[in-house]
């Protein structure tokens, strides 16, 4: 039987599950793969750091280079965008494959990396680096390229479901639920990356660009994320029977492709409204299969190595068989939307004077900005019955520059207090 070899880069959370994984399972692995997988070396920045004794100190190296340029197949799991940028396009030139979850260079190179990995005839797989264990990358560039997908919306970031779905569940503040996800692990050190959604939508263009045949990178997509979700929108939005999620949506029109993350009201009876704690989901929408939905562990060492390891055997099958690519490089060149021309259903929460012809004034608005009304609500607010109401406004679907048009006449009348919450409804 043929020996692939096998350079780990990274033995962090992911990395030491990795090269368990190798260790513990290679003769399983071997017979799945066609090849004996050798792990050949694990490059780490210090020989010196403590580690599970499992990890043999005599394959831990400091030359990842060196490393590199000895492998078959580079599992490259560092992070950030270098050096693990510069050992991939390594790796990928002098025709070695590479498995990597680094997203965040994914979301940034990933057109160069893939056109590299074309050129070369290497293959680049990233499994892990959208919705962690869950198989999603494959059932979408595979399972799927016999369909059309027109839309797919995930919760790929645990973190920030985690926050939502626990200040939905018990009523808790953004600041406060933020400290226990911080508590419990699940966020970053610096969660900025979680919180503000650039983690979701780095993940939100690695979708989009293997669903819609096209590259986006991380600039195409409009990131907004939860840090302005408040106790009071989260609990408007339960009795409404509906719940708030931080959702990545990629979606075809006729004018061309919208990516873009932001916080999303979603009606209790959708699939991804049932996805709790730190658990992510993607809901895929194509022409002939219809609805489809992944669900599972997002993150956390073991279950993201699942998918690397995933990976790593389809790799060394073809090195092994040497059947065709794959075809994930960029067939087609579709426009991304700029955010204004995206059209979606949107939420209006207003604080206005309770007193005649505030309703009418605020329908002359909507109107003039041909924004179609789909449902209205108003509450007295009690402790200044006579003073304030509260509206609530839902929207047939319209462009967010009419939206915004809207949202900036109604903020000037005299009688609108405050608009307390603006939110995209999704799942209608
Ligand atoms: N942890 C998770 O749940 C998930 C992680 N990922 C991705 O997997 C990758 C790895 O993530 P983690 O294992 O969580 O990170 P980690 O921070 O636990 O591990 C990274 C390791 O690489 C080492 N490292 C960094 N630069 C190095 C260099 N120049 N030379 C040698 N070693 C170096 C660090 O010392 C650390 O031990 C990242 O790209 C991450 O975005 C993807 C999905 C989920
Ligand atoms: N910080 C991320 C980790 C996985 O990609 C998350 O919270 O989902
Ligand atoms: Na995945």
């Amino acid at each position: 039987m043929k020996t692939l070899k096998v350079a780990l880069l990274g033995c962090g959370n992911v990395g030491s599950q990795v090269a368990r994984i190798l260790l513990d399972h290679s003769d399983v692995l071997a017979d799945r793969a066609g090849a004996k997988l050798e792990l050949a070396g694990i490059a780490v920045r210090s020989l010196e750091t403590k580690r599970d004794a499992a990890i043999p100190a005599e394959l831990l190296t400091t030359d990842a280079p060196a490393l590199v340029d000895g492998a078959d197949i580079v599992i490259e799991l560092l992070g950030g965008l270098e050096p693990a940028g510069e050992l991939i396009r390594r790796a990928l030139a002098r025709g070695a494959s590479v498995v990597t979850g680094n997203k965040a260079l994914l979301a940034a190179q990933g057109a160069e990396l893939n056109a590299l990995a074309f050129e070369s005839g290497a293959q680049l797989r990233y499994e892990a680096a959208v919705g962690g264990a869950i198989p999603i990358l494959r059932p979408i560039s595979d399972s799927l390229s016999g369909d059309r997908i027109n839309k797919i919306m995930g919760i790929v970031n645990g973190t920030t479901n985690f926050i939502l779905d626990a200040m939905d569940t018990t009523g808790a503040q953004f600041d406060d639920v933020l400290a226990e996800a911080q508590a419990l692990g699940y966020a970053e050190a610096d969660p900025t990356a979680d919180v503000a959604g650039h983690d979701a939508a780095a993940k939100a263009a690695i979708l989009a660009s293997l669903a819609f045949h096209t590259d986006f990178a991380y600039a195409d997509v409009h990131c907004e994320g939860i840090t302005k979700i408040t106790a009071t929108d989260v609990a408007a939005a339960k009795e409404a029977g509906m719940v708030i999620k931080l959702l990545a949506i990629a979606e075809r029109t006729q004018d061309g492709i919208g990516v873009r993350v932001h916080p999303t009201l979603l009606r209790r009876t959708h699939p991804l409204a049932a996805v709790h704690g730190a658990f992510n989901a993607v809901f895929v929408e194509a022409e002939n299969a219809g609805e489809l939905m992944f669900y599972g562990a997002g993150a956390g060492g073991a279950p993201t190595a699942s998918a690397v390891m995933g990976d790593t055997v389809s790799v060394a099958r073809r090195v092994v068989s040497g059947g065709p690519l794959p075809a994930i490089a960029a067939q087609q060149s579709v426009k991304a939307l700029a955010f204004d021309e995206i059209s979606t259903s949107y939420w209006i929460g207003l604080r206005v004077s309770d007193e005649p012809g505030v309703l009418a004034a605020i329908a002359a608005i909507f109107a003039e900005n041909t924004v179609s009304i789909e449902a209205l609500r108003q509450s007295i607010i009690e402790e200044n019955h006579g003073g304030s109401a509260e509206l609530r406004i839902v929207t047939h679907r319209s462009t967010e520059s009419s939206l915004a048009a809207v949202v900036a006449a109604v903020a000037d009348l005299d009688a609108v207090q405050e608009v307390t919450s603006v939110l995209r409804v999704e799942g209608n």
